[in-house]
């Protein structure tokens, strides 16, 4: 099995990127123990396409040329012409290694770079939260509220880490609590539906602050997340504050619920934005309380350790694990690989 990987690895140097709406990001793995070297945030906004960034961005500042290339996108992976969420960029493989001398491209979808993030986060690149702890090798998830809410799976088979891209954050998210009954009628839905990232990412914190404005009967104040948050954080709005206190909970009951899908006893992980932007929050009773809280499993999420990845640039670690030890996990390169 390891052998068919390893003749299936990338030839170094190899690019990575981590291609977001707003931000690009990419690093160059000289060879397999060499330190990466990273390069300034891009803007997509700045450059018509994503070979003119890495262009200007990357070949402007180095003498390195990759040989290859791995770059996590958000949204799904179809073809030899793959659009960008949230951005004009098409990611051409076949242009890409017509114009940069690329030999190799490899195209995984964020969050699938998140799950190969958390197989190998150390202490300093992450905050624990509640008490469970213990480095358990076993399956693995990772949920980041961000722009949406992305889930990813890290399956632990056959000694190897497989992730798993879904679409974990559209489940349904109901209501469980009296206070949920109050404010669920006035949530946002999609389609008739409350799914968890109509609550779980930046426009949710406002979909909910909103409802739980109309549930008291009150006018809105703000329509910015962050705004919502900081007054949250600081103490000086009681309904942003209720906000984020239920933000919280709802965050600690779908993350409960994935760990539960995937036997996750290896760790829940949480990403993404926001989650570093709410740590005090997160750190409060009330996440943690919602994930244990699943009877008649109780006692095993109990055990489960809980952390926010404080890492600033998870998803890049994780392609660069991918990169260096490719054997290490069972990355699917089916309809997602290019060879010049
Ligand atoms: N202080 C804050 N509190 C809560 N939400 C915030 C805060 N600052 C930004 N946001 C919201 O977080 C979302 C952006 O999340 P994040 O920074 O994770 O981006 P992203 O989804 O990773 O996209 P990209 O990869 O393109 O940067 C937006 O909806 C934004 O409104």
């Amino acid at each position: 099995m390891s052998m068919l990987n390893t003749s299936d690895a990338l030839p170094f140097p190899i690019l990575i990127g981590d291609i977001g709406g707003t931000n690009a990001r990419f690093s160059i793995l000289a060879d397999a123990s060499a330190e990466a070297v990273n390069f300034a945030n891009v803007r997509t906004a700045d450059f018509e396409t994503i070979d003119e960034a890495i262009l200007k961005g990357v070949f402007a500042k180095t003498e390195m040329r990759p040989r290859a290339a791995i770059l996590a996108i958000a949204g799904p992976i179809n073809g030899d012409e793959i659009p960008l969420t949230n951005c004009d960029w098409v990611v051409r493989p076949h242009t890409m290694i017509e114009g940069l001398g690329i030999e190799d491209v490899i195209v995984v979808n964020d969050f699938e770079a998140q799950a190969l993030a958390i197989s190998a986060l150390g202490d300093g690149e992450r905050e624990r939260i509640g008490a469970a702890s213990g480095e358990i090798v076993a399956s693995r998830v990772v949920l980041g509220p961000g722009t949406g809410l992305g889930v990813g799976g890290l399956v632990r088979a056959q000694g190897s880490w497989i992730p798993v891209p879904g679409e974990g954050g559209h489940v349904d998210l109901g209501p469980r609590s009296k206070r949920d009954l109050e404010i669920f009628p006035y949530i946002e839905t999609i389609e008739g539906r409350v799914s968890a990232e109509q609550i779980l990412c930046g426009r949710g914190i406002v979909n909910l602050y909103r409802a739980i404005c109309k549930a008291d009967g009150i006018e809105p104040k703000y329509r910015d997340p962050a705004d919502i948050t900081s007054h949250a954080l600081a103490g000086t709005d009681t309904t942003a504050v209720e906000t984020i206190f239920l933000f919280s909970t709802y965050l600690g009951r779908v993350a409960g619920d994935m760990a539960m899908i995937f036997m996750a006893k290896g760790g829940v992980y949480l990403s993404g934005g926001i989650s570093q932007k709410i740590l005090p929050a997160l750190r409060q009773p009330e996440f943690r309380a919602a994930f244990e809280d699943k009877a008649p499993h109780s006692h095993w999420l109990k055990a489960i350790p809980t952390y926010v990845v404080t890492h600033p640039l998870a998803a890049l670690a994780g392609l660069s694990f991918y990169a260096r030890r490719p054997a290490s996990f069972g990355v699917s390169t089916k309809g997602r690989r290019w060879r010049g």
